[in-house]
């Protein structure tokens, strides 16, 4: 058996290795002639798989039988082409939802920091309320930040309590948190969800996130409105026509990075491991190995606070500890300086460092640091 894996997906040796011939390649290089002589296919979100490129390598022979992408996202996969030649499919649910709400954590405590407010005080929406958004809304919640959820289908499927609409979310949030699917059609299409009609509506001071995808804002009318007014701020993990990004936009979000905040080393590895057990599954194979045998122990695994630190000053550096999101957003200006925009962008992807989940990292609290321990659990620290 082939199976081309794309090269940045680790443990892939581990899981796919012991079923025959392993071939690595770059992801934004497999096209229709690299699926022609494989059985199998292990992507992440670069590797576009439309029906044109199916087709080319249908009619050239293609004996493709599984694809499975690594990752939470799906729009990169034409599922029903796939299905139409026969071709079976999964994807890893939920497999870096921690890392990312451990990104947005750490963008609203350096944000915090910079513009002199504090996390406690702020009212969140939260629009997609899946893996992502729902982890987020419970670790907030937990911390006794005030949250609104915004989730039509889920509003429609589960009744409307506890669901708000986005323009309550616009009209009565200081921090937007976009954690919505790419959806390009239908009564819940996401596409520019954020249009300039809605980001014209965002009073000034609010914090835009968006860890989603990039389409779902009209990226050119939020730079229109953070050129002109300046009276809003961004944060953007994912960007509309990565890699080549819109450099403007870059220079004017508060935290600027290139797609990376689900790329925790644990994330990564819950994501091969889910396609491991679905391609064995495929297979009808016994798996053996377990997720614990691919995830190292992580480098920092215990850190002791004493008292004197106010709780967003705690949290912040137990997270930075673990990972600083300043890191990303300066790797992103110094690479695409250097090499230009699409090629920094994915050189800061490909060459990312380890990056270990705040829930690996546990806390004793010392003296005078007791008050803290509901926070900090909460937040997603383990306590000693
Ligand atoms: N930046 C990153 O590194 C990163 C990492 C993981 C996931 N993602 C993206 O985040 C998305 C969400 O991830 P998830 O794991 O929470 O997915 P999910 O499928 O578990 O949840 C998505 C939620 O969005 C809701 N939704 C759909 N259309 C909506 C709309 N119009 N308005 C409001 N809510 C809507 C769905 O009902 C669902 O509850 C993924 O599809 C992926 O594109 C990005
Ligand atoms: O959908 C996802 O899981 C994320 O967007 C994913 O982490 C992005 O990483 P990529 O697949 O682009 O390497």
């Amino acid at each position: 058996m082939r199976i081309l894996v794309d090269a940045n997906v680790p443990g892939a040796e581990a899981c796919f290795g012991p079923l025959g011939e392993l071939v690595r390649m770059p992801g934004r290089e497999i096209d229709a002639a690299a699926l022609c002589d494989i059985d199998a296919l292990v992507i992440r979100s670069i590797t576009r798989l439309d029906a044109a490129t199916l087709d080319t390598a249908g009619a050239q022979g293609m004996r493709l039988r599984f694809v499975g992408t690594c990752t939470i996202g799906t729009d990169h996969v034409d599922r029903a082409a796939l299905a139409r030649h026969g071709i079976a499919f999964a994807s890893a649910p939920g497999c870096n939802a921690e890392a990312v709400v451990d990104y947005v954590l750490g963008s609203l405590l350096t944000l915090a920091e910079r513009q002199g407010w504090r996390l406690s005080e702020r009212r969140v929406g939260i629009v997609g309320v899946g893996n992502v958004g729902g982890r987020l809304l419970a670790r907030l919640s937990a911390m006794g930040i005030a949250c609104l959820a915004c989730d039509p289908p889920r509003a429609e499927v589960e009744g409307l309590e506890g669901f708000e609409t986005l323009e309550t979310l616009i009209g009565e949030c200081d921090v937007l948190c976009l954690h919505t699917p790419l959806v390009r059609e239908g009564p819940h299409a996401t596409h520019h969800l954020l249009d300039a009609r809605r980001i014209a509506e965002l009073a000034p001071g609010t914090l835009l996130l968006n860890a989603g995808r990039g389409d779902c804002i009209d990226g050119q009318a939020l730079r229109q409105r953070l050129a002109g007014q300046g009276d809003i701020s961004a944060v953007l993990d994912v960007w509309e026509g990565e890699p080549a990004i819109d450099p403007a936009l870059r220079d004017l979000a508060q935290i600027a990075t290139p797609h990376i905040a689900g790329y925790s080393l644990d994330g990564k590895l819950r994501g091969t491991y889910q396609i491991y057990a679905a391609l064995y599954q495929h297979l009808g194979l016994p798996r053996r190995l377990g997720l614990a045998d691919l995830l190292p122990p992580p480098p920092l695994p215990r850190l002791r606070l004493q008292g004197g630190l106010d709780p967003d000053e705690a949290l912040r550096c137990c997270l930075r500890a673990v990972y600083d999101v300043r890191r990303d957003h300066d790797s992103l200006r110094r690479e695409s300086r250097r090499r230009g925009m699409a090629q920094g962008f994915d050189a800061c992807r490909a060459n990312y460092p380890l990056r270990r989940e705040l829930s690996t990292l546990t806390v004793e609290l010392g003296d005078g640091a007791q008050a803290l321990a509901p926070w900090l659990q909460g937040a997603g620290l383990s306590l000693a």
